[in-house]
């Protein structure tokens, strides 16, 4: 298997507050990799991390078979990043800073520019300083994009469009995923664009990686259990892997971290009750994790 990015044990911290502990992944070539997690869980620490801009304390990343941070040139082309805050060049024109930035490249795709300037309403003399946040994400967005690096790194890209843009955003990602192959990872917390994009999820909780993969698995994983018995439920279920309970009298919702560690028919047996098991979406995963 082609693993383009691979991480070992990577740990960071800012003073006293650790932000990420221990975290392993692989990303293989081609893959759509959605980073969630909630407000200040390190999703753009992990992305600078990867990068480079921040220096990690512990572990290693390799990037296109590359050390973090010593990046062959080549390496350094195929990875295209966009930041939360998009860092143009305030002076310059739209039609200004395309010319520019190809400049420093070997591969530039004109026709994608055009066409993405006008999907999403460009001019191309319009002053960058006159900008909205969201048509400089736009722009930044077009910059990474026009070298056609093998790996687009974007932190919180659709943050600041607005519902129409996002879906033609995401539109954009899948084809350029389909016709190219590159890889794309992301940070979000749109937990519908993820299921949009049918992307892998790799999920963050408390600086550590509670879940990476497909998020159909994450969903046969977590689930909610519904528990009826002729008696009052025990308040020490004897389940594993809790998230949340709501034990109410002869009731109770449980949602368990992988179900398929549980024998149902044996709880049910022992706990004399019936079990119904129902899906989550993914957001309800999310605030499940979460609360
Ligand atoms: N340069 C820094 N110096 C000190 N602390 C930092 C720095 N950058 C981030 N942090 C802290 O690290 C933690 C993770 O922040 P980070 O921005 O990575 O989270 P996030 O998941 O991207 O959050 P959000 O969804 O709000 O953008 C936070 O507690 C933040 O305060």
């Amino acid at each position: 298997m082609n693993h383009i990015i691979d991480v070992n044990n990577l740990s960071k911290s800012f003073g006293s507050n650790t932000v990420l502990i221990d975290l392993s992944f692989k990303i293989e070539e081609g893959s759509v990799v959605g980073i969630l997690g909630a407000n200040g869980a390190g999703k753009t620490t992990l992305l600078q991390c990867l990068i480079g801009m921040l220096k990690s304390d512990v572990g290693d990343i390799t990037i296109l078979g590359d050390k973090c941070p010593n990046f062959s040139v080549n390496t350094k082309h195929n990875i295209g990043y966009v930041g939360q805050e998009a860092d143009l060049l305030n002076w310059m024109k739209v039609n200004q800073i395309i010319d520019y930035t190809k400049q420093f490249y070997n591969h530039w795709n004109d026709d994608m520019v055009e066409q993405l300037l006008e999907d999403w309403d460009l001019s191309k003399q319009q002053k960058i300083s006159k900008l909205s946040v969201g048509q400089r994400q736009k722009l930044a967005i077009i910059l990474a994009v026009a070298p056609q690096p093998k790996i687009l790194i974007l932190d919180e890209p659709v943050a600041s469009l607005d519902p129409t843009t996002r879906r033609k955003f995401i539109k954009t990602l899948i084809d350029m995923n389909l016709d190219n192959g590159q890889t794309i990872l992301f940070s979000t917390h749109i937990t519908s664009d993820l299921e949009r994009v049918a992307a892998e999820v790799l999920l963050l909780k408390q600086g550590r990686c509670f879940f990476q993969g497909d998020i159909d698995d994450l969903k046969e994983q977590v689930v909610r259990l519904h528990i009826s018995s002729k008696r009052p439920i025990d308040a020490q279920l004897p389940i594993t892997g809790i998230l949340t309970a709501d034990i109410n009298g002869q009731h109770a919702s449980i949602t368990v971290k992988n179900v398929k560690d549980i024998n149902i028919d044996q709880l049910a047996e022992e706990i004399d009750a019936d079990i119904t098991i129902e899906s989550l979406s993914l957001e309800d995963i999310f605030v499940e994790l979460h609360s």
